[in-house]
């Protein structure tokens, strides 16, 4: 059963840059954030590359943190070129990683175990974490949406702790047919989802989870469409790409309030 009412939880929106960010492109948005000049009701993280962690994250001036996009698996510094590691995010004084987007996997073979493992990793060291799941267009059309998810989840829950879940993961539910295409998820579609993980969360980890987790949507979330999804009872936010390299991001992120 859903478990509680979407008020009780703060709303969460984050913002994914992916590789697609330039100088141009970030600094309107920057000044968009700055300018909007308000505490959100929302807890906001913004995911630039790692080109652009330092600089944005000087450039900011509103309540809004700063995550990485993904890590590397390893514990400690060392030779991992092209990589980030857990303690450089803390060096950089960051709260927040990425793991398991649907590029990551889809375009890069980023296995459960590998995404479960990165989310240990980082929770371990005391960081926050976004856990991404999401089925595909045609294990939709199979009818695995639900089985894909639980996959996904149960790989993570069997190596983090349970109470984790509570204060330290946010569930990203991004199915890839959204992704960058324009076909939004509809509300009810998104919802079913959403209600799926609520009922694997009370299940497998616990009510006081399933309450206070929150669950955010992801998949060509605008500014037009993003009050529809939030008002779903366990929608608790989004995971915006394309719309968070736009000044109208700020409209996204207001819309999410609980
Ligand atoms: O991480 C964000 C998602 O991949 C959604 O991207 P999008 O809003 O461009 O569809």
């Amino acid at each position: 059963m859903a478990a509680a009412a979407p008020s009780s939880r703060r709303p969460w929106v984050g913002g994914n840059w992916k590789a697609a960010a330039t100088k141009a492109t970030i600094g309107p948005v920057v000044e968009a954030l700055n300018k909007s000049g308000e505490g959100f009701a929302a807890e906001v993280v913004i995911f630039p590359s790692a080109m652009h962690l330092e600089s944005t994250k000087e450039a900011l001036k509103v309540d809004a943190k700063i995550g990485v996009q993904n890590i590397h698996s390893a514990e400690k510094l060392g030779a991992f070129t092209g990589e980030l590691v857990v303690p450089q995010v803390q060096d950089m004084g960051l709260e927040w990683v990425m793991v398991g987007h649907s590029e990551r996997r889809h375009l890069f073979g980023e296995a459960d175990a590998v995404v479960a493992e990165k989310a240990r990793v980082a929770l371990a060291a005391g960081l926050k974490v976004v856990v991404c799941v999401g089925e595909k267009l045609d294990e939709r059309e199979a009818g695995q949406c639900r089985a894909v998810v639980v996959r996904q989840l149960d790989a993570v829950a069997a190596v983090v702790p349970a109470e984790s879940w509570a204060a330290s993961i946010v569930v990203a539910y991004e199915p890839v047919w959204a992704i960058g295409t324009g076909k939004v998820a509809s509300a009810e579609q998104a919802q079913e989802a959403h209600k799926d993980i609520r009922e694997w969360l009370e299940a497998k980890i616990g009510a006081a989870a399933s309450a206070a987790c929150r669950i955010v949507y992801g998949g060509s979330v605008k500014p037009g469409n993003c009050t529809g999804l939030g008002a779903q009872p366990d929608i608790d936010g989004f995971l915006v790409g394309g719309a968070a390299l736009k000044p109208e991001f700020v409209d996204i992120i207001r819309g999410a309030q609980a």
